[in-house]
């Protein structure tokens, strides 16, 4: 009798405890009210919980805004490192799955580039420092009031980007002299981030120096700017040191700080650390174009003038290319590019970087992409964005 005495209310207890959860949670959310509600189908729950998420977010970024503005230094607390920490943490502890914390982190972080690009201008990371071509990109594109940020790599400015620490990066990806800029490439296997543009420029290299051309004995400059300039260098200054550096204006703060040392530049780069042109237009190409991406998490709508990127790859086996390229023949899609990586070690076989015309969103892109997927190990959308034309 006095078991059944203890144990009954402690029952009742339970039960109803259950069952005042469930009404809280049935008042709170139109979702628990329809998965309570047994008779929805699964379209239907997961209509209600699309209306609940587009609520809750669009309620995030309003509360965002909302503490922004009453912070006593809003301009800190747009971009406080100690939020994303914060928030990642609590994804780290709270998923309970099937999303884990890095599937979700790629969903938070758009959400939270949201709240920041409501109360500031575009932040912008590129390789520096200033007056690097990427620069000059950066400044074509995003005009002078944008909030522009060099960084010493090209690994850095995609990393800056992941970390949403900025709004979009600018980096060099391709030119018409020289070919794939690698460490661009690179990144893009590394870290999951989007192309949502591309800015293209007509390079023009100078040589610059604070002493006459019969003194230097060292050139700096990008391993891409002196590849660009080969026969003239040859030609002009066989006997000179070429030494490689991170970028063209890294190259010129040298040249204007060491004695014998010259740079290959830009002229902004000249007047901006007070070196005198010694040489102008020394590219060995006249027609000499960088192709520069945007990268971050920006999705471009179509505009008809577009470009994909993927990236691809394929069985490591006799005819898996060729397969791979009749389908962009059958689906009539120009291919615009093509380059292939290594696996790193221990996988065997390549991985493909393509682009080609055309958006996502359009059929025959649709169909392709369709195609590719089955026969693919690993397909991945860089983007589709519109195609630039090269400016001066
Ligand atoms: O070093 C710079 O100034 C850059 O912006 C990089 C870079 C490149 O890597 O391609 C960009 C444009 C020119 O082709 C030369 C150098």
């Amino acid at each position: 009798m006095a078991k059944k005495k203890a144990t009954r209310p402690v029952k009742k207890k339970v039960a109803k405890k259950a069952s005042s959860k469930k009404t809280a949670a049935a008042k709170k959310s139109p979702v628990a009210k329809q998965a309570s509600a047994k008779k929805t189908t699964p379209d239907q729950r997961l209509t209600a919980i699309d209306k609940e998420l587009v609520d809750l977010l669009n309620r995030r970024v309003e509360v965002f805004l909302e503490k922004v503005a009453q912070a006593e230094s809003p301009r800190k607390a747009v971009f406080d490192v100690q939020d994303d920490i914060k928030l990642w943490s609590l994804l780290e502890s709270s998923s309970k799955g099937p999303m884990d914390a890095e599937e979700l982190k790629a969903i938070f972080r758009p959400l939270l580039n949201a709240g920041r690009q409501r109360v500031r201008n575009d932040r912008v990371a590129y390789l520096g420092p200033a007056y690097s071509f990427t620069h000059l990109a950066a400044i074509n594109r995003f005009g002078e009031s944008a909030d522009l940020v060099p960084v010493s790599t090209i690994a850095t400015v995609f990393e800056e980007v992941n970390r949403g620490h900025v709004d979009f990066g600018l980096v060099p990806i391709e030119n018409s002299t020289d070919g794939r800029i690698v460490d661009t490439l690179d990144m893009f296997t590394r870290l999951p981030l989007r192309i949502c543009g591309e800015v293209q420029l007509h390079v023009h290299h100078n040589l610059l120096a604070r002493c006459d051309r019969s003194e230097i004995t060292e050139i700096y400059s990008k391993p891409q700017a002196l590849s660009q300039c080969r026969d003239w260098l040859a030609k002009n200054l066989s006997h000179a040191r070429l030494i490689e550096v991170t970028s063209t204006s890294t190259a010129a703060q040298l040249a204007r700080d060491k004695p014998g040392a010259a740079a290959v530049a830009s002229q902004q780069a000249a007047s901006q650390y007070g070196i005198q042109i010694v040489a102008d237009c020394i590219e060995d190409n006249r027609n000499n174009i960088t192709r520069f991406a945007i990268i971050g998490d920006a999705i471009a709508d179509a505009t008809g003038h577009d470009r994909t990127a993927i990236l691809l790859q394929i069985p490591h086996q006799p005819g898996s290319l060729s397969d791979a390229l009749q389908i962009f023949k059958r689906c009539k899609v120009n291919l615009t590019w093509i380059e292939s990586f290594p696996l790193r070690s221990p996988e065997v076989g390549y991985l493909f970087f393509l682009d080609f015309e055309g958006h996502v969103s359009d059929a025959k892109i649709k169909k392709t992409l369709k195609e590719l997927e089955k026969m693919a190990d690993r397909l991945e959308i860089l983007g589709s964005y519109p195609r630039s034309e090269p400016l001066n």
